[in-house]
């Protein structure tokens, strides 16, 4: 729509992709945010049809208001989400810094007598202050091996559990030197970039930032100084991931930013633009890789080389191979942190001094290296022999962690893993290898009444950010995810990664077991394995020196898994038709958009639903919405009936083979199952030794499905 106004031309953008509307606000044309529009000198119209200036507004809707008058039209202006957080991150780092002066002297915190734990590490008070609020008194194993080395100035590379603290463990040592020296900052100077985190994910990347920025607000007391405006924080830390807006992120970037934690890829991009940008890293003072061996996992090799390269020294006299065992410490200020769960030991003994090879940036140039090793090796670390502090356990095992596994065919396992997440409410984590399998889990669950959020690459970066919420602060739901969610999460209380496709390597078995049973806490994961899948499994496990049967089954109550089969399967037939008429009406919406962005009318056949014989006629639509509705209410009446466990009486909860009516009593039952206790997953696992072979042939417990798989069952005995 256009508005000529007074000698202007004014167009009014409509909204092109659906956003949420968070906030309106009405009014008249004229004040409306109208922003100008340059306009080429010559526009090839005479007299320019007359308009002087042109003007165009984004994000406006017109809306009709009944007054007494009659209707009256005003124009709402549409603020989205996004918009908002990113309007409020940037506005937090637009305010121009403070003199430095201007920053209260730190007030001293008595580290000694409250956080005696932490004392050791003379660390700047306002992180001693929020160690303290958040109650971490003590340092975890490997933050109290790493940050004596990385406060020295020396480089670190660090592999420890996943959930063990390995954020902070880089983290404060960055966040103590960038502190103290912020205050030395010659007043209203921009904010060099201090530190550079890359992460494999966005989701990561995001939660490290706010890890860190969680150090650097001030802490609110009730006193009055907390009604005060907030100063802009000393230190600033902010995120630049794909997803959100490119322009946004380099507006942040251009007022100046201390630690920058980002995702290779959009990194990349931005300093392909910005010179200035590559000319900071090359003064950084720290860098870190947060999982590294992900981010060659996630493709980002060639960006992460052309960034790293980029931290290389220069001068000839500064290569490694000037550095001698005699000048340990870094000489032009970089430090180098590398931190993951998974690190294999030969890497780490090759990133010691004496076997790296010499690298000058040119060698190889241009010639992108094939590993990890490869790239790690391309670190120029400016310590001659970077400290490697290795705390990761025995078999890559989490001593809180509990793993179990189901042995079923690949088309049962939705029918157990939904008996798993009945049995066993709580925040589940689903694993699967592909999309595909998340689209097609997805309805299952909405059917049969479980609350699940997806989480994949393909979904916007806003909905992976509010489904990863929504997770969070539901206790009783299941995330269905791809491997992007394997790496570095951390979502408090996870009771349950379940694996239902196997992981693709031993570091991915780690790394999705690794989102429970982090900081210590109690954590479940169960890996469902098809026949055919057993011999991946098998090799998966010997490489981190464990084997197949050390991993302990699920008891699997049997009676159940028939009245679940029932509900499982009426939801895939409704699914399935579900499926194709939505394949189908989608297939016409496009057509029916792309004729009209094309102008072009398309053929009536195409688009009626009766005369192509391919199309179901009204009747068979009648006819196909019929059955649906009596296989949802088929369902319905399924669910609605109550699930009774092996040797329950339903007539009298005082007999049968196990009674009920004591758990009743102590308020001790499943709530999805009569006669069956509230129990853990991780009471409920037999560790069951290599069976002997025998003739007998195996109980198949879901009917099996003749598909080539060779069925080994779960046993009953
Ligand atoms: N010293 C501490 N005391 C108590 N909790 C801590 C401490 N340090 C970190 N944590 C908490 O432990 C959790 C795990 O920390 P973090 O995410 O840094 O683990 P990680 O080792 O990086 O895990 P991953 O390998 O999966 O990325 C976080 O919620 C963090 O706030």
């Amino acid at each position: 729509m256009t508005l000529a106004v007074s000698g202007s031309k004014r167009k009014l953008k409509t909204r092109s992709t659906p956003r949420k509307r968070l906030k309106t606000s009405h009014g008249t044309a004229d004040s409306l945010p109208w922003k100008k529009v340059a306009r080429p000198l010559d526009t090839g119209m005479a007299d320019d049809d007359g308009i002087l200036e042109l003007e165009e507004v984004d994000n406006v809707e017109i809306v009709y208001e009944e007054t007494e008058g009659g209707r009256v039209m005003k124009f709402a202006v549409v603020q989205n989400e996004q918009d908002e957080e990113e309007q409020s991150t940037e506005e937090a780092l637009s305010e121009e810094p403070l003199e430095s002066t201007n920053y209260p002297e730190p007030e001293p915190f008595d580290a000694l007598n409250l956080l005696p734990n932490w004392n050791q590490h003379q660390l700047h008070p306002q992180l001693f202050r929020v160690l303290h609020a958040k109650q971490f008194l003590s340092p975890t194993p490997i933050q109290a091996a790493a940050l004596p080395i990385a406060l020295s100035g020396r480089d670190v590379v660090g592999v420890a559990q996943t959930g063990s603290g390995k954020t902070l463990a880089y983290g404060l040592p960055i966040l103590h030197r960038l502190l103290t020296s912020a205050r030395q900052r010659p007043a209203k100077s921009r904010r060099p970039l201090g530190a550079l985190i890359l992460a494999p994910t966005r989701e990561l990347a995001l939660q490290v930032s706010s890890h860190l920025n969680a150090f650097l607000n001030s802490i609110d007391t009730e006193t009055e100084e907390s009604q005060q405006p907030r100063p802009p924080p000393l230190v600033s830390v902010a995120a630049i991931v794909g997803g959100m807006s490119a322009q946004k992120q380099r507006r942040i970037l251009e007022r100046g930013v201390d630690v920058l934690v980002a995702t290779p890829g959009r990194l990349w991009d931005i300093i392909e633009d910005d010179d200035g940008l590559a000319g900071q890293i090359r003064k950084l003072k720290f860098l870190v890789l947060d999982e590294a061996d992900r981010m060659i996992e996630a493709g980002h090799f060639a960006e992460l080389e052309n960034i790293l390269r980029l931290t290389l020294r220069e001068s000839k006299d500064d290569q490694i191979e000037a550095e001698t065992e005699e000048t340990p410490l870094p000489q032009d200020g970089l430090q180098t942190f590398v931190f993951s769960a998974t690190l294999s030991k030969d890497l780490q003994r090759n990133l010691k001094r004496h076997t790296r090879p010499k690298y000058n940036g040119k060698k190889n140039a241009g010639k992108p290296a094939s590993t990890l090793d490869d790239l790690l090796l391309r670190l120029d670390f400016r310590d001659s022999s970077p400290e490697i502090i290795d705390l990761s356990p025995e078999g890559a095992l989490v001593s809180t962690l509990k793993e179990s596994k189901i042995e079923c065919l690949s088309t049962d396992k939705d029918v157990y893993l939904y008996y798993f997440l009945l049995r066993y409410p709580g925040r589940s984590l689903v694993f699967l290898s592909a999309i595909d399998g998340i689209r097609r889990l997805l309805p299952l669950t909405e059917l049969l009444n479980i609350k699940a959020f997806p989480l994949h690459s393909q979904l916007e970066q806003r909905q992976r950010l509010k489904n990863l919420d929504r997770f969070k602060s539901t206790p009783n739901s299941v995330l269905l995810a791809t491997d992007i969610a394997a790496r570095g999460l951390d979502i408090a209380a996870v009771d349950h990664v379940i694996h239902y496709q196997i992981p693709r390597s031993a570091d991915a078995y780690v790394h999705r077991n690794g989102r429970t049973a982090r900081a210590m806490q109690k954590g479940f994961s169960m890996l469902m394995c098809a026949p055919d899948e057993r011999r991946i499994v098998r090799t998966l496990l010997g490489s981190l020196g464990r084997q197949e049967s050390d991993i302990p089954e699920m008891d699997v109550d049997l009676t159940l898994l028939d009245q679940l089969k029932a509900r499982v399967q009426l939801a895939r037939q409704i699914e399935t038709a579900n499926h194709k008429v939505k394949k189908a009406n989608h297939e016409r919406k496009w057509l029916k958009e792309a004729a009209e962005a094309l102008e072009v009318e398309i053929d009536s056949d195409l688009m009626s639903d009766s005369e192509d014989d391919e199309k179901p006629t009204a009747r068979q639509h009648k006819a196909r919405d019929s059955k649906n509705a009596s296989l949802k209410a088929e369902l319905r009446k399924l669910l609605a009936k109550p699930l009774i466990a092996r040797g329950v009486s339903t007539r009298y909860i005082t007999s049968g083979s196990q009674p009920v009516v004591d758990d009743l009593l102590a308020g001790e039952f499943n709530e999805a199952i009569v006669g069956v206790k509230k129990t853990e997953a991780g009471d409920d696992v037999v560790l069951r030794r290599k069976r002997k072979k025998t003739n007998k042939p195996k109980t198949a417990v879901v009917s099996p499905v003749d598909d080539g798989e060779e069925w080994t069952g779960i046993s009953t005995e």
